[in-house]
């Protein structure tokens, strides 16, 4: 396939509404070391991406391991700086030495609940760690907002005071998706959020992500390695293969007339019999 076919496949009807995120030529290249006295060897591990996220549509972004997702993810998150290329929010540039103000607008929510939770920390501490790095409200309304989303997340009452070792895996990625939104973003980056889960609490996980995303109007980059997962999520999906999107379109039709032959191999290693049928109890709550 050449790139005039890939211009072929791009206009996939977008949702009607604004951008919230846009990604312009955006690329990254790691520099690999092979010792003191050999020259690094470049991995152009993003290469040229571009994509809009309309405001309020869900995006899943798909491909193996190793082709070069999570790189993206950091570059929108404001953690890793473009090789080139850029990335706006609601219009304006993501600058990576502003993260704080980056934050307000986009939050991760990342595969490892766990990696990611500070042990030593509580529950409503966690949660509410970013309205006081933020100077947001006094304690009492820090205190009111934190349980306010914990209890929308689903979290009891009782586990607030208890750490994160504490908690089950589905509790944990739940307390991941309160602090990633406690501080009202408009957008979430949602790095495969529920593969390192049992299927029957990915079901919970991703319905809990479905019902916030109608709450608060949210915008999701869903990342995932699985077609099948972000079946049930998305709006329209890009497949990512070695650093470059090579197939971009809506739900419908990836799952019905996907045209690239990547997609399609990814759509036949989808582990269920009927690919894009992953997790039954979802689809049932669809
Ligand atoms: N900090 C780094 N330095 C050098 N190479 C890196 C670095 N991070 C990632 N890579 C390489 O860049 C490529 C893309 O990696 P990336 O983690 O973005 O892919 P991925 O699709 O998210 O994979 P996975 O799902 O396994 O995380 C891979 O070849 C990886 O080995």
């Amino acid at each position: 396939m050449n790139m005039g076919d890939l211009g072929k496949m791009l206009p996939a009807e977008p949702p009607a509404g604004d951008i919230a995120l846009e990604l312009c030529a955006l690329s990254k290249v790691y520099q690999l070391k092979r010792g003191m006295f050999k020259a690094p060897v470049p991995l152009k591990a993003v290469n040229d991406v571009s994509l809009r996220l309309y405001r309020g549509e869900t995006l899943g972004l798909v491909g193996e391991s190793g082709c070069g997702k999570s790189t993206l993810a950091k570059m929108l998150l404001g953690l890793l700086e473009p090789s080139s290329g850029n990335v706006l929010i609601n219009g304006q540039e993501v600058d990576p030495t502003r993260r704080r103000e980056n934050a307000r607008h986009i939050q991760p929510i990342f595969q490892d609940p766990y990696s990611s939770l500070n042990p030593r920390k509580t529950v409503a501490q966690i949660v509410g760690l970013p309205l006081k790095l933020h100077g947001i409200g006094n304690a009492a309304e820090q205190e009111r907002k934190v349980r306010e989303i914990l209890d929308l997340v689903g979290m009891p009452e009782r586990t607030y005071g208890q750490y994160p070792n504490q908690l089950s895996g589905g509790q944990r990625q739940r307390v991941a998706i309160a602090r990633a939104l406690i501080l009202r973003p408009d957008i979430l980056i949602c790095d495969e959020p529920t593969s390192a889960l049992d299927v029957s609490v990915q079901a919970q996980i991703l319905n809990l992500l479905l019902d916030l995303k109608a709450e608060f109007g949210l915008t999701y980059l869903f990342i995932s390695h699985d077609l099948g997962v972000v079946e049930h999520l998305v709006d329209r999906v890009a497949v990512m293969n070695k650093g470059s999107i090579v197939e971009l379109q809506s739900r419908e039709k990836i799952f019905s007339d996907a045209q690239h032959p990547y997609t399609r191999m990814l759509l036949a290693s989808a582990l269920t019999p009927d690919p894009g049928r992953g997790i039954p109890e979802l689809a049932a709550a669809a």
